[in-house]
C-alpha cells in the first residue's frame, strides 16, 4: 500500500535522529547510474542528509562506464575474480573516466542539486594508499597456488581520513573515485565496493550502502533475503549462491562489520530514492548484514 508524505515522515523521526551527527558511506554502483531521474533522486537523497545533519560519503564505481569507453578505442575488457585486468593504457583509461568524467558527473549533480561536494581521487591527500593484488588459485593440497598477474589492480592499504574529517565539519560532501595510489606514486585500479569498505571502516561508519542493480542478496531460490548476520553471510560464501560481482560484495560487507561498521545494506539502485528508503523506512529495502541479531527488547528495528 502507498504510504503518505506525513506518515513517511512519521516513520523517519526515529531513524533521523539515530543517524544525526553519524558518518554514513554510499557506494553508488555504476549500474546504479542507469538515467537520469535515477541519478537526480540518488543527488537529492545525498543532499537531504546533509541538510539533516547525517555525513554521507560517496565512493563512486563506474565499471560500464569504463568498459564503454574501452571499447572507443578498440580495448576488450577483461575480468577475474570480479576485477578488471588492468596494463598501463587500460589504467590511463580507468582513471581518466572515473576520476576525470564519473566523478565531476556526480559532484556536479549533487551541486546543482543544492549541495557542496567536492570530488577526490585516491591521490588527494593521499586518500587511498594501495598495493598491488594478488590473486590465487587453490591448485590441490599437494601444489602451490597459481599466482595470477592482473596488472594495475590494487588493494586498500590505507585510507588516510584527515581529508575526510575536515570535510565532516563543514558543508562538503566528499565524492571518491576509487583509484589509488602506491608507495612509488603507482596509479593502481581498485574495485570500488572494496574502496568503500575501507572509507567506511577507517571512518568508523554508522552505516554502509552498497547500491548495485538487484534488490539485494538473493538465496538459492532467487528470493530476497531481508536480513543475515555476518555467520549467515560467511556460510553463504561458501556454497554456490554467490556469483560474480556479489562475491566481492558480501566479503567487503563482512570485513566493514568486523571492522567496527555497525550495519551494510546491499540495495537496489534502480529504485527511486532507494538510499532514504533503506535509511528512514522500519522495513528497509535490500539485504542488511549485522554482526548479531539485535533482540527485540533492544529497540532496533529487526527485519527478516
Ligand atoms: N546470490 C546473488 N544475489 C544477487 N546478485 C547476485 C548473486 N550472485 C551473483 N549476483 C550478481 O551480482 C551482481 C552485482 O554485482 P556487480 O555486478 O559487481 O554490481 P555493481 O557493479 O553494482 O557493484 C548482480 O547484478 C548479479 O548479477
Ligand atoms: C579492479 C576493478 O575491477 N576496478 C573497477 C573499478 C570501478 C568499479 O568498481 O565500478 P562498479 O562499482 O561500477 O563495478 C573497474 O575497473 O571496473
Amino acid at each position: 500500500m502507498m504510504r503518505d508524505t506525513a506518515s513517511l515522515l512519521i516513520e523517519a523521526l526515529p531513524y533521523i535522529r539515530q543517524f544525526s551527527g553519524k558518518t554514513i558511506v554510499i557506494k553508488y554502483g555504476g549500474h546504479a547510474m542507469k538515467d537520469e531521474a535515477l541519478k537526480e533522486s540518488f543527488a537529492k537523497d545525498v543532499v537531504l542528509m546533509k541538510y539533516i545533519g547525517i555525513h554521507p560519503v560517496v565512493v563512486h564505481g563506474g565499471g560500464p562506464q569504463i568498459g564503454r569507453m574501452l571499447e572507443r578505442v578498440g580495448k576488450k575488457s577483461d575480468f577475474r575474480a570480479g576485477m578488471r585486468v588492468t596494463d598501463e593504457d587500460t589504467m590511463d583509461v580507468v582513471e581518466m573516466v572515473l576520476a576525470g568524467k564519473v566523478n565531476k558527473e556526480i559532484v556536479a549533480l549533487i551541486n546543482r542539486h543544492g549541495g557542496r561536494a567536492i570530488g577526490l581521487s585516491g591521490k588527494d591527500g593521499q586518500l587511498i594508499e594501495a598495493r598491488k593484488m594478488h590473486l590465487y588459485r587453490y591448485q590441490g593440497d599437494d601444489q602451490p597456488p597459481e599466482i595470477i598477474d592482473i596488472g594495475l589492480v590494487g588493494e586498500v592499504r590505507r585510507i588516510n581520513v584527515e581529508i575526510l574529517k575536515v570535510l565532516e565539519q563543514s558543508r562538503v560532501i566528499p565524492v571518491i573515485a576509487p583509484v589509488g595510489v602506491g608507495p612509488d606514486g603507482e596509479t593502481y585500479n581498485i574495485n570500488a565496493d572494496l574502496v568503500a569498505g575501507s572509507v567506511a571502516s577507517a571512518l568508523n561508519a554508522e552505516k554502509l550502502l552498497l547500491m548495485t542493480d538487484v534488490p539485494g542478496v538473493l538465496d538459492g531460490a532467487g528470493q530476497l533475503i531481508s536480513s543475515m548476520t555476518v555467520a549467515e553471510a560467511a556460510d553463504l560464501m561458501q556454497d554456490e549462491t554467490l556469483k560474480g560481482g556479489m562475491i566481492p560484495k558480501v566479503q567487503c560487507a563482512i570485513d566493514a562489520v568486523q571492522a567496527g561498521v555497525r550495519k551494510v545494506a546491499i540495495v537496489d539502485g534502480r529504485i527511486p530514492h532507494s538510499v532514504l528508503l533503506e535509511l528512514f523506512t522500519d522495513s528497509g529495502i535490500g539485504t542488511e548484514i549485522v554482526g548479531r541479531r539485535p533482540r527485540r527488547d533492544e529497540g532496533e528495528r529487526t527485519r527478516g
